[in-house]
């Protein structure tokens, strides 16, 4: 099904099951009795993509496109690292040398043949500062995420949608089954693994059932899942049309927690969406949110305060508080490269604040 197949990757999702999540309300969800967030530094590699979502402001055409330096990577991190962040979300345009020559012949003068010999080598800046690299950098193949996949704690790609959407129109359009083909990969490669899908694009209500169905069942294959995410599209300049209303967001969201098993993580934006309003739809989870940088991909919601999500947890009666961008029993059940479990040890920003969590649980 989606198209999957033609990447080698098997799956079937039962009409039964999707009939029966798409009658899902938020009054079959618990509210969740934690939550969490992660401290991070948005690290955006290039703007540079080969796709042209239509709901996306990230990526810049050929001649605009950027690409940070080795010195700009570091600055960043540094930047992260003293102000007690854990994580470094390196998150930029998909397959950007496919595309774009002038990125092609600057990766070369720095030594790299391919994007993702850059971002293994942006990696490394990252964790020599203290920080884990967290990286989604879109569809990845086989041979793309092994160069990687020692050198992050934990990856990550939006399904978005099962759908054939407008929104992914094109020549060059994000694929379903390219995307979930990326979430199998990972599972193959024992990496935990951020994923989610993208609400209000041009998809029905049954779309969304059957792509929060055809995660978990790449979960259940792999257990590699660590969180999803349900993201409510936000308007800007190249998309115009309404974000989901209140309630679209509250079903999608007690769907999500319905649909995925207990250990797999319900994340909510909170720049993006009403959080407040979804914590008795099962949100268990704020994501990265950055004392340093601006969401670069929505650059006009800014992160709130973390006293404001102090203050909602409060509210709500439930404990907040900080993990690192890989979920604690990744580490605990030893999922992670040497590289990244040294990092975890040493005594950088992660290592303290994994320390911390520990005491915590004693
Ligand atoms: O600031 C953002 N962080 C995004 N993140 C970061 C995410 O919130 C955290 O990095 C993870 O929770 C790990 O801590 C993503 C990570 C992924 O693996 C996949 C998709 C996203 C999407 C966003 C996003 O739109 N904006
Ligand atoms: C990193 C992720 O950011 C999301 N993304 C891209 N553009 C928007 C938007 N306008 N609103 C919300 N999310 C967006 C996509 O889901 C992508 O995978
Ligand atoms: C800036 S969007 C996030 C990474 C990648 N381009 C994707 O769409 O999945
Ligand atoms: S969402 Fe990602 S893949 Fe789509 S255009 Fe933006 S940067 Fe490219």
């Amino acid at each position: 099904m989606f198209g999957a197949e033609d990447y080698g990757v098997d799956i079937e999702i039962p009409t039964a099951d999707v009939d029966r999540l798409v009658d899902v309300t938020p009054s079959a969800v618990e509210p969740a009795d934690e939550l969490s967030f992660a401290r991070n530094v948005f690290v955006p590699l290039t703007t540079a993509c080969r796709y042209t979502c239509t709901y996306c402001t990230y990526y810049d055409p050929p001649g605009a496109a950027s690409l940070l330096s080795p010195d700009e990577i570091s600055d960043i991190c540094e930047r992260g690292a003293a102000a007690g962040c854990t994580e470094a979300l390196f998150t930029f345009g998909d397959d950007p040398d496919d595309r774009y020559t002038e990125v092609h012949d600057q990766l070369s003068e720095w030594g790299h043949d391919s994007i993702h010999s850059y971002l293994r080598e942006a990696c490394e800046i990252a964790l020599e500062c203290g920080l884990l690299p967290h990286s989604n950098p879109g569809d990845q193949t086989r041979w793309q995420m092994e160069l990687v996949a020692d050198v992050n704690a934990s990856m990550g790609v939006m399904l978005e949608t099962t759908a054939e959407v407008q929104a992914h129109g094109g020549p060059r359009a994000k694929d379903p089954g390219q995307r979930l083909a990326t979430i199998a990969t990972a599972g193959e490669l024992g990496m935990p693994f951020t994923t989610g899908i993208l609400v209000g694009i041009g998809e029905t209500m049954r779309d969304r059932a059957e792509s929060l169905l055809a995660i978990r069942e790449l979960h259940e294959r792999y257990g590699h899942v660590q969180e999803i995410i349900v993201q409510p599209v936000v308007q800007n300049e190249r998309w115009r049309e309404d974000s989901p209303d209140l309630e679209t967001i509250r079903r999608v969201t007690a769907m999500a927690r319905v649909a995925l098993p207990p250990e797999i993580s319900i994340q909510s934006p909170p720049n993006l969406a009403p959080v407040e309003d979804l914590l008795d739809c099962g949100v268990d989870d704020f994501g990265g949110v950055s004392p340093v940088t601006d969401d670069h991909i929505n650059p006009e919601y800014a992160w709130p305060a973390l006293r404001e999500l102090e203050d909602i947890a409060e509210t709500a009666g439930v404990p907040l508080s900080e993990r690192l961008p890989v979920h604690e029993r990744y580490v605990s059940e030893a999922w992670l490269s040497p590289r990244i479990e040294a990092a975890i040890e040493a005594d950088g920003p992660a290592g303290r604040r994994y320390r911390a969590l520990l005491d915590r649980a004693d």
